[in-house]
């Protein structure tokens, strides 16, 4: 018995929210409800026209035989504005200073709500972008990462400071680490990244970008294509950063005994 609209628009949206950037075809829909394809397509246009006016996204439509739908999550830039405004009111204070102009963010760094927040922002600023893996450094970078990668519908891969067996061969690179001034050695697995593979680079936060740098080098090593890099936060550095083109969320001045944080450069970089 074919499914009634209504209960087929829900339906249909949890299943394109749950599986960004992903096709699903006219004849899943057709066959999943027992409905007519031209029934599908109008249920599509609804969905499409609302994702639209809402902000949720783009609904982006596939013609043809094989054709269907696929949905890809954006931010509008109001929402986007609101969020980094909470962001800037959450951590404007001053115990969360740290020694070295950094900031203790993890409590909201480990709050799902915030994760999915920061995961849509950076995943909207690659929306209409191939991006086929996110990389990041342990630790703090990882929960970012799995959140960047579930709006992209693509894996994440983690950077290791050292060797594990559990690994595997690994290729490492030396990078200075600009905070600490230290030569340090960052190291991927081998299985873990493909050649030509387009990867966006994401992680908590960069001061020297010394540890951002030596992930794309990294990325050179493996043959693999970097498409980008965004923080959630940047953070005061005196000296010359070892890295330009980074989108930041926040910018962070802890140097002194108050905090002053900004909105990063991400507004201008993806609305104007
Ligand atoms: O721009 P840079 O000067 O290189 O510094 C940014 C690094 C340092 C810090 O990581 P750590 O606190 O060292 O490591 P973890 O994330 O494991 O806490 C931060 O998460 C970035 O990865």
């Amino acid at each position: 018995m074919s499914v009634r609209r209504s209960d087929r628009l829900i339906d249909m949206t949890r299943y394109f929210l749950e599986r960004p950037h992903t096709l699903v075809t006219l004849s899943f829909f057709a066959e999943r409800y027992d409905s007519a394809k031209s029934s599908i397509s109008e249920d599509m246009a609804i969905i499409k026209r609302t994702f639209s006016n809402r902000g949720t996204g783009i609904l982006e439509t596939i013609p043809g035989a094989a054709g269907g739908a696929l949905f890809i999550p954006t931010i509008q830039k109001n929402e986007a504005k609101t969020i980094i405004d909470d962001l800037i009111e959450q951590l404007s204070t001053a115990d969360r200073i740290l020694p070295g102009g950094y900031l203790y963010m993890s409590d909201l760094l480990s709050n799902p709500v915030v994760l999915k927040k920061v995961g849509r922002l950076i995943a909207s600023e690659y929306a209409q972008q191939k991006v086929d893996a996110i990389m990041t450094v342990e630790t703090k970078g990882i929960p970012i990462a799995q959140s960047v990668a579930d709006y992209l519908g693509v894996p994440f891969i983690i950077v290791r400071h050292d060797s594990k067996i559990t690994e595997g061969s690994t290729i490492s690179v030396n990078y200075v680490s600009g905070s600490s001034a230290q030569i340090k050695k960052m190291e991927l697995s081998k299985r873990s990244l493909q050649a030509g593979t387009r990867v966006l680079v994401v992680d908590d936060y960069m001061k020297g970008g010394g540890t951002l740098k030596g992930m794309q080098a990294l990325i050179n090593e493996f043959d693999a294509e970097l498409i980008g890099t965004t923080v959630f936060a940047q953070g005061n550095f005196n000296g010359q950063r070892m890295i330009d083109n980074v989108t930041s969320l926040l910018n962070v001045d802890a140097s002194r005994d108050e905090i002053q944080i900004q909105p990063g450069n991400y507004l201008t970089k993806v609305f104007d």
